[in-house]
C-alpha cells in the first residue's frame, strides 16, 4: 500500500548519496528512490554529489543541472556549500554513513516531529548484522535519533532491493529478441556469460579455458574495470562492439547500459560474473549462477563477507559441487584462478542452476528493503 491516501500529503524523503567510487552507492540509491516513488507513494528527493558517475547508469540525468526530475524523483545536485535547508523531510536516509550537511542536520533537530533518520549500511550476510539492524543511536547534542538499517539475507535485516514486478519482469523476459538486438543468438548449446567485474589477472586463464572448452562459449564483456585486464589478455585495446573470435570463445565487448537494461543482460546469459554489492543481488534475482568479485578491501575484511556469502549460497549444494563453486568463487577474487578450476565448477553447473533458483526463491519469501524501510518510517518519531 502507498504509504500517502488521497487526502493527505505524500511523505516527503530526502536521500543522501556521495559517489564514493564506481556505481554502487548510486546505483543502490538510485534503485530505493524509484521504487519508494513507485510503490509506496512518497516524495523522494536524491541529493548526489556526483551526477556524472549518475547520468552513465541513467542517461536522462543532465550533470549539468543542479535540479531535475526523473522517474518521478527530484534529483538534487549535493554541491559544496549545501544550500539553505528549507524543510527537512519526513524521513532522511544516509546512505553508506555518508555524513550529512551541518545545516540540514540542525534543521532536522527544529522540525517538530523529528525526522525519522536512516543509515543505510552495506549489505553484508555475516552474522552480526542480526545484531546490529535496526539499532538505534541516539545524537550526542541533539533530539535526534539515527538508526541503523543494514541489507541481508534474512529476516533480522533490513532484505534486499526488489522491485514488485522484478520476479514477474524475469520470468517473462524474452531472451530471443534480446539476442536478436544484441549481436545475434549464440551457437545452438553455448554458454552465454557476462562479465562485470573490477580488474583482475584470472581474466587471461579464464580466457584460455573458455577458448578450450567442448561447447561454444558466448562471452559479453560489460565496459567496466574488467576490460582492462580483458584487453591486456587479448594484447590488444578493445572497445565497445569489437568481437574476437578464437576456438570455442566468442567475445565480444558491450557499451556501458543504463541500469535497467543491465538487468536484460543478467537476464539472457546462463552464467553471469558480477561486483560490488548492487549487481551482486540483481544477478541474484536473475536466478542464474553467478560468481561475485567482491570490493577488495586492504585487510582482506571482504575474505569474511565473501565466505559469509558463500555460507549461505552454499548451503544445500552437494559436497563436490560446494567444493567446485567455493574454489572457483576464491581462485577469481584471489586472481589465481586456473583451468582446471574453472572445468570443475563447469561440470557443476547443472546442479547450481537448479540450486540458485531455489536460493533466489527463498529470498524472495522475505520483505523486500524498500518495504522495510518504508514500514519502519511510516509513523512519525
Ligand atoms: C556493467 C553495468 C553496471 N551498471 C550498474 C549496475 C549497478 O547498479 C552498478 C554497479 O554497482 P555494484 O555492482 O555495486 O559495483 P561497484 O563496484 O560499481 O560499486 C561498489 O562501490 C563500492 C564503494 C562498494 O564498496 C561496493 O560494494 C560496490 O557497491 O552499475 C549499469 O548501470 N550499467 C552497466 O553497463
Amino acid at each position: 500500500m502507498p504509504s500517502s491516501t488521497a487526502h493527505s500529503a505524500p511523505q516527503r524523503w530526502d536521500i543522501f548519496c556521495t559517489v564514493v567510487d564506481n556505481y554502487g552507492d548510486i546505483g543502490v540509491c538510485w534503485r530505493l528512490a524509484r521504487q519508494l516513488v513507485a510503490e509506496h507513494g512518497v516524495a523522494a528527493r536524491l541529493w548526489v554529489d556526483d551526477l556524472g558517475a549518475f547520468a552513465r547508469i541513467c542517461p536522462e540525468i543532465d550533470p549539468e543541472r543542479d535540479s531535475q526530475s526523473a522517474a518521478g524523483v527530484d534529483v538534487r545536485h549535493w554541491s559544496q556549500p549545501f544550500p539553505a535547508p528549507d524543510d527537512p523531510a519526513d524521513v532522511v536516509i544516509e546512505a553508506f554513513a555518508c555524513e550529512l550537511p551541518e545545516a540540514y542536520v540542525a534543521a532536522m533537530a527544529r522540525r517538530q516531529p523529528a525526522p525519522r533518520w536512516i543509515n543505510l549500511e552495506y549489505l553484508s550476510a555475516e552474522p552480526w548484522v542480526a545484531d546490529c539492524h535496526g539499532l538505534p543511536s541516539p545524537h550526542p547534542r541533539l533530539p535526534l535519533t539515527k538508526h541503523f538499517f543494514i541489507p541481508g539475507f534474512d529476516e533480522n535485516s533490513a532484505g534486499l532491493l526488489r522491485e514488485r514486478d522484478l520476479l514477474a519482469r524475469h520470468a517473462g523476459f524474452d531472451a530471443p529478441a534480446w539476442w536478436a538486438q544484441h549481436g545475434g543468438a549464440p551457437a545452438c548449446g553455448s554458454l552465454a556469460i557476462s562479465l562485470f567485474a573490477y580488474e583482475n589477472n584470472a581474466v587471461a586463464a579464464l580466457l584460455n579455458a573458455w577458448r578450450s572448452e567442448s561447447r561454444p562459449v558466448r562471452c559479453l564483456v560489460t565496459d567496466s574495470r574488467v576490460l582492462n585486464s580483458v584487453s591486456a589478455a587479448a594484447g590488444t585495446t578493445l572497445v565497445p562492439g569489437d568481437v574476437r573470435r578464437d576456438g570455442a570463445l566468442d567475445l565480444r565487448i558491450l557499451p556501458f547500459m543504463r541500469q535497467e537494461a543491465y538487468d536484460d543482460l543478467l537476464a539472457a546469459c546462463d552464467l553471469n560474473f558480477v561486483r560490488g554489492e548492487d549487481s551482486l543481488v540483481r544477478a541474484i534475482w536473475a536466478g542464474k549462477p553467478f560468481v561475485w568479485h567482491i570490493y577488495p578491501q586492504d585487510d582482506a575484511a571482504h575474505r569474511v563477507k565473501l565466505d559469509a556469502f558463500l555460507d549461505r549460497y552454499c548451503a544445500g549444494l552437494s559436497i563436490p559441487a560446494n567444493d567446485a563453486l567455493r574454489t572457483f568463487w576464491h581462485g577469481w577474487n584471489a586472481e589465481t584462478l586456473t583451468a582446471d578450476q574453472w572445468r570443475a565448477f563447469a561440470g557443476h553447473l547443472p546442479e547450481i542452476v537448479a540450486h540458485t533458483r531455489n536460493f533466489r526463491d527463498r529470498l524472495a519469501q522475505l520483505p523486500d528493503l524498500a518495504k522495510t524501510l518504508a514500514d519502519f518510517c511510516a509513523d512519525p518519531v
